[in-house]
């Protein structure tokens, strides 16, 4: 077979990829560890709150916000997962409601085994209609009493397997080398370097 034959076409996407969020320390950490390595832009968008299984929702999330991109997005879903609840309670409003102590805590209480795991799952999609490429990234832990700084989310009662300190003590380098969205963004990063995308860009594309 002829070398240019073989070759794989690059894919061209019209723009560079957005990254939907409402969350502004999602926001911080994947800048932090995607560093340059993916020509992306920001958008401020609330996207519904879906339930589901976390990969499902990650992958709607793309879709419904690749319609309003109008271009290539990336999205995340990220739960935190009680072994002994079976993976839940995963979805924010346990905690906007209850709180660490009376959500993270109390609901292990009933229980012994106060495992639990991080679960970032990144959604890719090259624009409106296209099926999103979906990454998972796991750490597992324990839940444990409130530690640390509390400006992020479960942050101060999730203590990561092999650490002595929660997510909120860790320095933000260290947290963003073991994170599940670390181990998440790390196979988009992959994915993207394998891929070689090729990106087209407008004057309204500058941040
Ligand atoms: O302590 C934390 N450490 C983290 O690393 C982390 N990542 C997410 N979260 C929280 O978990 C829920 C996810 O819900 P979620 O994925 O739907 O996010 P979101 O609605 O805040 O933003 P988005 O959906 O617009 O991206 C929200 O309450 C987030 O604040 C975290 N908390
Ligand atoms: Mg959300």
């Amino acid at each position: 077979m002829a070398a240019a034959a073989a070759a794989k076409a690059a894919v061209v996407l019209p723009r560079p990829v957005t990254f939907v969020t409402g969350n502004a320390k999602k926001l911080e950490e994947v800048k932090a560890i995607i560093g340059s390595s993916i020509p992306f832009k920001s958008l401020k968008l609330d996207l519904p709150e879906l339930q589901g299984e976390p990969e499902d929702i990650s992958k709607e999330k793309a879709r419904l916000a690749a319609l309003q991109v109008n271009g290539p997005v990336l999205v995340e879903d990220t739960c935190l997962c009680f072994n002994a609840l079976k993976g839940l309670p995963g979805i924010k409003w346990f905690l906007e409601k209850l709180g660490h102590e009376g959500c993270l805590n109390n609901l292990l209480m009933a229980y012994e085994d106060k495992s639990a795991y991080a679960l970032c799952a990144f959604s890719f999609s090259h624009g409106p209609g296209a099926e999103p490429l979906t990454f998972l990234g796991k750490t597992p832990g324990k839940i444990v009493p409130a530690r640390g700084p509390t400006d992020f989310g479960w942050d101060p009662v999730f203590q990561p397997d092999g650490y002595d300190q929660t997510y909120a003590e860790m320095a933000k380098e260290e947290k963003n080398k073991i994170s599940h969205r670390y181990k998440s963004l790390a196979m988009v990063k992959s994915h993207f370097k394998e891929a070689g995308y090729v990106f087209q860009t407008t004057d309204d594309d500058t941040n």
